[in-house]
């Protein structure tokens, strides 16, 4: 029987037709995304089209069972694509770059498709494209796994929670001094030895803030962070030494980063109070042998062995800088900066007193790499694919009255299937009254001219919201949330005689407006959140500029706390009080606009971010980073 028929018989030969004329956008090509694609091919979808930023690397084959080792270093999404043509009816557009670009994939053609499939790795990804499921109101499929554990969440725009209702793990951030002066775990030191050392020593391009004066060092004690700051400079120095390419010299940063440098932390008297003093190195430990020798990655060395590596690797590094355009980046697949990063953060270990790892252990951490479980991702891929019928309404049998009857699915205590079901599959919730992304804004278009974005000023642009919305000008406050910028408020004015070219706002850019006013009763307009598109047009008037017709509804005042954002209900999985990171990371945007509406002010708004450039990203959990 064709594979046609079994579809029919299951969903209906009207519904199959309907399929075929499905267009859906499946987002990552990795673990979750190769075993999507095959179960959308094989359902008869009628295109898929599917985007990935990323290349195949060696450790992907043993699960992304698309790829084969001729693959390595291929684009993931033309490779997959190529690797199923000999089973597809499907119509498959594969596309090489990062979903977040605007230019190369704007509102409006997230907006050409039924449905999005999400098999992300990370979270600002997944926010985004969710972001634009609700702009556009298409149904998205969200989906993620870590080892045994999976989840699978529709998400139906205005209907069910969105994907920021509920509460996500987000990378933890260690004060500087923590990882500078006073590391106390593992992570640390490897934070240390690759975002600091490695970071300062290969990747040339590093800027120097050790001057910053606004920074946030995590701690007041000015001796403390005029040493980092000393620190920091004398590490352009060694810097400086690798460029020479004189490796005699090898010994000298070894000696200056593992002695010197914490003989100066040992004078900071109040830093060894209530802690272990470190031990520095010895002269006599540090070595002049630059042979490379093959070790077992798998065992703890003995300090010896890690300083002898560490002088070997730098050499190494130290040549291929010169080969390399003076930049090498930190890659866990590049044995040479990963055996740099963890024989130096094993030495920083040892002088401590905190246990060393084996360079495999350390793989893990600065790789980022949480352990894929291929059947898993195969597991939560097939829900997906499956729910996705229920969704479009195409399965005759299982038809809902209401988006909450949908079910998403998660894994419950995995890992000690005995005393549970291994999938949990609540119907979905309403959307969660808090949610800043779906609930307490509102959403639309604007669309300018191609030819205005020179000549409109921020000023004009409050005018013209303003006045279709009835905003008070005077009360207003712009912010850019792509960037990260406050843009205006009635405090902050200096910008508001640039033009939008000017001041970044392009095509893409994403902006919230929030009228300010607080009415008597306590209320006050929800704010607005602007996809800011262009109109295909050289000679657009003021005129043409289009907003969309809506009314902006009224809102409680609440306070943005923590505590307003808190989810109705906690749905990643929680393993017996252990966290489970379901391949999240990076930045809680959110926490910019908390910033914002606590009163961001001055001057240096336009460059304010996020998190200051060097703060240091960690999830929770002694071996997962969010670092890149
Ligand atoms: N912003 C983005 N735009 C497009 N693709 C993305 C984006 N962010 C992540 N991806 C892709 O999503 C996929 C996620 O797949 P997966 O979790 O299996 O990760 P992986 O990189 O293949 O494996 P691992 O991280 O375990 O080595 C990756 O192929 C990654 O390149
Ligand atoms: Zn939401």
């Amino acid at each position: 029987m064709s594979r046609a028929s079994n579809i029919s018989k299951i969903i209906g030969p009207q519904n199959l037709e309907k399929l075929r004329s499905t267009k859906c956008l499946l987002i990552g090509a990795g673990g979750i995304g190769s075993e999507l694609l095959k179960d959308l091919i094989l359902m008869e979808f009628g295109e898929i089209h599917i985007v990935d930023l990323d290349t195949i690397d060696l450790s992907n084959l043993n699960r992304q069972f698309l790829f084969r080792q001729r693959d390595i270093k291929q684009p993931k999404s033309t490779t997959a694509v190529k690797a199923v043509q000999g089973f597809n009816n499907s119509k498959l557009v594969p596309y090489e770059g990062n979903i977040m670009d605007t230019t190369q994939f704007p509102l409006h053609w997230f907006g050409s498709f039924d449905i999005i499939f999400n098999a992300l790795d990370n979270l600002a990804a997944r926010r985004y494209v969710n972001k634009m499921s609700q702009f556009l109101q298409v149904p998205l499929l969200e989906s993620g796994t870590s080892g045994f554990d999976g989840y699978m969440q529709p998400i139906i725009p205005t209907e069910t929670e969105c994907f920021d209702c509920t509460k996500k793990e987000t990378p933890k951030t260690f004060p500087v001094c923590t990882i500078r002066s006073t590391p106390s775990q593992p992570i640390h030191c490897i934070v240390w030895a690759k975002n600091f050392l490695f970071a300062q020593l290969f990747a040339a391009d590093i800027t120097n803030d050790a001057d910053d004066e606004t920074k946030d060092w995590g701690t007041t004690d000015e001796e403390e962070i005029k040493r980092i700051k000393q620190e920091t400079n004398e590490l352009q120095e060694l810097q400086n030494i690798i460029l020479s390419g004189d490796n005699s010299q090898i010994p000298k940063i070894i000696e200056k980063i593992f002695i010197h440098d914490i003989e100066k932390l040992l004078k900071i008297d109040n830093l060894w109070k209530t802690r272990t003093k470190p031990v520095p190195l010895t002269e006599s430990q540090i070595k002049t042998d630059l042979t490379d020798r093959d070790m077992d990655l798998s065992t703890v060395w003995p300090i010896a062995d890690q300083i002898q590596k560490l002088s070997s690797i730098t050499n190494k590094l130290m040549t291929r800088m010169k080969a390399e355009n003076n930049h090498i980046e930190f890659d866990k697949d590049d044995e040479d900066t990963l055996e740099f990063v963890a024989t130096a953060a094993n030495i920083r270990s040892q002088i401590f007193h905190i246990p060393m790892k084996s360079v495999f252990d350390i793989k893990q951490t600065a790789g980022n790499i949480i352990p894929a479980i291929a059947t898993t991702n195969a597991i939560v891929a097939g829900l997906s694919a499956l729910v996705s019928l229920r969704v479009l309404s195409l399965l005759n049998y299982a038809k809902i009255s209401k988006p909450t009857e949908l079910n998403m699915v998660f894994t419950a205590k995995a890992s000690n299937i005995s005393q549970n079901r291994y999938l949990t599959n609540p119907t979905l919730a309403p959307p969660n009254c808090n949610c800043p992304v779906c609930s307490r804004v509102v959403r639309g278009v604007m669309k300018i001219p191609r030819n205005l974005f020179g000549e409109l000023k921020l000023k004009d642009l409050v005018s013209i919201l303003a006045e279709k919305y009835s905003f008070d000008s005077e009360e207003l406050s712009v912010l850019d949330t792509t960037g990260h910028r406050l843009l205006s408020d009635f405090d902050f004015d200096s910008l508001d005689e640039k033009t939008l070219e000017e001041i970044k706002i392009i095509p893409g850019t994403l902006l919230l407006i929030t009228d300010e006013t607080e009415n008597d009763d306590g209320t006050c307009l929800k704010p607005l959140e602007l996809y800011i598109d262009e109109i295909a047009s050289d000679d657009g008037k003021m005129s043409d500029i289009s907003l969309p017709d809506m009314k902006i509804p009224l809102t409680k005042i609440t306070s943005t706390t923590e505590e307003d954002n808190k989810p109705v209900e906690d749905v990643v999985p929680q393993n017996n009080g252990e966290t489970i990171v379901l391949d999240l990371e990076d930045e809680d945007d959110e926490k910019v606009k908390k910033r914002k509406f606590a009163g961001a002010d001055g001057d240096d708004a336009l460059s304010k971010k996020s998190k200051s450039d060097n703060e240091i990203e960690i999830i929770e959990e002694d071996d997962i980073i969010a670092l890149d």
